[in-house]
């Protein structure tokens, strides 16, 4: 219950809220199609509940309200005794009330509680005749069940025999597994099936589907058993008489699954205290069972008890179910992201509409690998069903295929690793980067080398994985003492091509210190943050004395990048110490540490930044450049802004104070004209810099 309740205002809305929720329940009992997920279903269901009680006189007899499956099922055999739903409490609070209630109708305390998790499927009545598995009913409207016989061989745990030859109906819930889930979403695929949204639709939608060309395996759990007709009169006596724990010691010895084989199987306890303490064990191993719980059951386990308790038409009044927060939601895949990690591993992120689950709110859930997206053949636009539970990292269950508008469009692999541009080793379900553990070297070199950064020249990506799987690399430094022998000694490095690349590294040498803190390639600085450092400190000294506080005199850096910032710095140190040796230039042109007060945090104060001709003006560029500017990159347009005291932006608003547009100028120029934005021509721009243009 993340989200209040919706009201419901008036007759109109009250029959249009009756038959959503029948409509929505309908699909969910035949085979999980419905729309809503079970927090929206509940709480629909809680505004229903709530306008009848206003207004007894109005309910509509088709109402979900006090009804086995919200009314919304049917069957043709007859239940021996109903299968009813349970109540739910949501709190302690509610669960002692609960308690209390119960313990006021018969009369007395309750001699002892049992407390099992509640599973997340469907119930399930499977009768034995002299110990041999003979039929499969649904729960239907509780009265009656629909007949499910043919799925008898595809339930692991509810044998077709029994350990003895007796007559009777053991009554459980039948689920999907995480890993059942996973076969089932491969094998459907494989069949050109459309995926299922979640284990419980799957578990749903299989157990009634008659004439499937596959066969998918689910999970039984027993957690009930009575006697039918032909029982016989002392296992008849025997089963009415014994508490609900021993009808659990009693099915689990012939031979029927339940929760006593997992991490948490049922327990009894003595006062309502121990129940919480039970409750909140279960609750707490939620994240990491291989099956979906959502709540935990709790039984007066004594048959007296319960006897003298008695059914409403509904639920029993001697169990009740304490629900758990709901670990599923509906929510829209928007993009799916491919990330690398320390190994070269290449996986999938998706990207999700921000949905709140459990008090947080999610906008990414794993994927994988590639052929999990396959096997739940997602596509961006997909509604699909996300589940987080503890701290588990969120995850994609699958599509709600049915809520498809065509619009959805597949998901783009990529052909080479988004990292270092190296190929993609997709031998395997986890895809890797060819570079494996040197991807990362690979990208750092390659984006150090770049044309915004060090622009050294004929060093493209080929010569650094050249140059690391030689192992003559192991960070960008290292460049800057590479020999000309090592670099002959590589394939197809002639004289001709390892005297450029040497004499464009000797070169790089001179980039100024924006360039080179840029190359460092410093968590949350990019190109414009690493100018302002380096003009603000002037010398790499400088930089690397400052603490968080004087890091945070740099504008555009505040409290919670400063910290970063200085502690990338010292991790960087290795690399930084290699660079100075090596003779890499360490200033920044224009700008000079002032010895002021400021100095006790190496704090510089540029020359061109007070003096320069675009001091205090915020300059955004677009369309490209002619005239003298023509051969400029955006990037370097943005040096020479900088440069000449200016501040550069890459979006037009409010603040801006020049335009500067080329050919081909389009929505910024725009924008600029409705600001009333002034704008010049490039070659304006020029003359305007006329001094420091190179
Ligand atoms: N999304 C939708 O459109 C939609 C529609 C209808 C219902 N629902 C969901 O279904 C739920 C209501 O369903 P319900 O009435 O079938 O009942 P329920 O799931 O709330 O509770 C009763 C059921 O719990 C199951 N159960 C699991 N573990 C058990 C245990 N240890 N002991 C006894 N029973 C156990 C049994 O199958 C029993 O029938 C709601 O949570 C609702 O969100 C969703
Ligand atoms: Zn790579």
């Amino acid at each position: 219950m993340t989200t209040t309740d919706a009201v419901i205002g008036d007759d109109a809305a009250y029959a249009d809220a009756v038959r959503t929720a029948v409509k929505a329940a309908a699909a969910y009992y035949a085979g999980g199609d419905s729309p809503l997920d079970d927090d929206a279903y509940d709480r629909l269901v809680r505004a229903i509940a709530a306008w009848e009680a206003g207004h007894p006189d109005r309910v509509l007899a088709e109402s979900p309200t006090g009804k086995v499956a919200g009314g919304a099922t049917q069957g043709d055999v007859p239940h021996v005794q109903p299968m009813l739903s349970l109540d739910n409490v949501f709190s302690a609070e509610q669960f002692e009330a609960w308690a209390a209630s119960l313990q006021r109708r018969i009369g007395r305390p309750v001699t002892a509680w049992s407390v099992e998790p509640k599973l997340d499927g469907l119930a399930l009545a499977a009768r034995y005749r002299d110990g041999r598995l003979v039929q499969l009913l649904t729960r239907g409207d509780g009265t009656a069940g629909e007949d499910v016989s043919h799925a008898i061989g595809t339930l692991t745990g509810l044998p077709e025999q029994l350990a003895e030859p007796v007559t009777l109906e053991v009554r459980g819930e039948v689920l999907m597994t995480a890993a059942q889930f996973e076969t089932a979403l491969a094998l459907r695929a494989e069949h050109g099936g459309e995926p299922f949204a979640n284990p419980r639709n799957a578990a749903a939608g299989t157990l009634r589907a008659k004439d499937r060309a596959y066969r998918l395996e689910m999970t039984f759990f027993g957690y009930g058993c009575l006697p039918l007709p032909a029982t016989s009169e002392d296992l008849a006596a025997r089963l009415t008489a014994s508490s609900h724990s021993d009808v659990m010691s009693l099915i689990a010895v012939l031979g029927v699954h339940t929760t006593a084989a997992t991490k948490v199987p049922g327990r009894t306890a003595g006062t309502t205290a121990q129940v919480q303490g039970c409750v909140e064990e279960i609750a707490a191993l939620r994240a990491e069972l291989p099956f979906g719980i959502d709540g935990i059951v709790i039984k007066a386990d004594l048959a007296a008890d319960q006897e003298a308790a008695g059914s409403g038409s509904r639920a029993p009044r001697w169990a009740v179910a304490w629900k758990l927060p709901a670990v599923e939601k509906v929510t829209t895949l928007i993009g799916v992201e491919w990330n690398v990690g320390r190994t070269g591993i290449i996986a999938p992120r998706a990207v999700l509409e921000p949905v709140e689950i459990e008090g947080s709110t999610v906008t990414y859930a794993t994927l994988h690998n590639p052929a999990d997206i396959t096997r739940r053949d997602l596509r961006i636009g997909d509604r699909v069903m996300v589940y987080k539970a503890g701290d588990i990292i969120p995850r994609i269950e699958a599509p709600v295929a049915h809520l498809r508008t065509g619009a959805e469009q597949p998901i783009a692999f990529p052909d080479a690793c988004p990292q270092c541009g190296s190929d993609i080793d997709t031998s395997e379900q986890r895809w890797r980067c060819e570079r494996g553990r040197d991807c990362h070297l690979v990208a750092s070199v390659s984006y150090a080398a770049g044309r915004d950064q060090l622009d050294i020249e004929g060093l493209g990506l080929t010569r650094v994985v050249q140059l690391a799987y030689a192992g003559l690399i192991h960070d960008f430094a290292d460049l800057f003492t590479l020999t000309r022998d090592q670099l002959l000694a590589l394939e197809r490095m002639g004289p001709t091509s390892t005297d450029n690349l040497l004499a464009a590294i000797e070169q790089a040498k001179n980039q100024p210190l924006s360039r080179v803190l840029c190359a460092l390639g410093v968590r949350g600085t990019g190109r414009s943050m690493s100018r302002r450092i380096a003009r603000h400190f002037a010398t790499m000294e400088a930089v690397r004395a400052a603490d968080a506080e004087a890091m945070q005199h740099v504008d555009g850096i505040g409290t919670e990048k400063a910290p970063v910032i200085v502690a990338e710095l010292v991790q960087l140190a290795p690399v930084i110490d290699k660079l100075v040796a090596a003779g890499v230039n360490m200033t920044e042109p224009g700008a000079t540490p002032t010895a002021d007060t400021n100095a006790a945090d190496g704090a510089a104060d540029t020359e061109a930044v007070t003096t320069g001709p675009l001091h205090g003006l915020t300059v955004v560029v677009t369309g490209a450049m002619t005239g003298p500017l023509q051969k400029l990159s955006r990037n370097q347009m943005n040096e020479l802004i900088e440069h000449a005291g200016g501040r550069s932006s890459s979006s037009v608003s409010k603040r801006t104070s020049l335009l500067v547009a080329g050919e081909g100028a389009g929505s910024k120029h725009a924008k600029a004209q409705n600001l009333g934005i002034r704008i010049i021509s490039p070659d304006e721009f020029a003359g305007l810099l006329a001094d420091l243009a190179p």
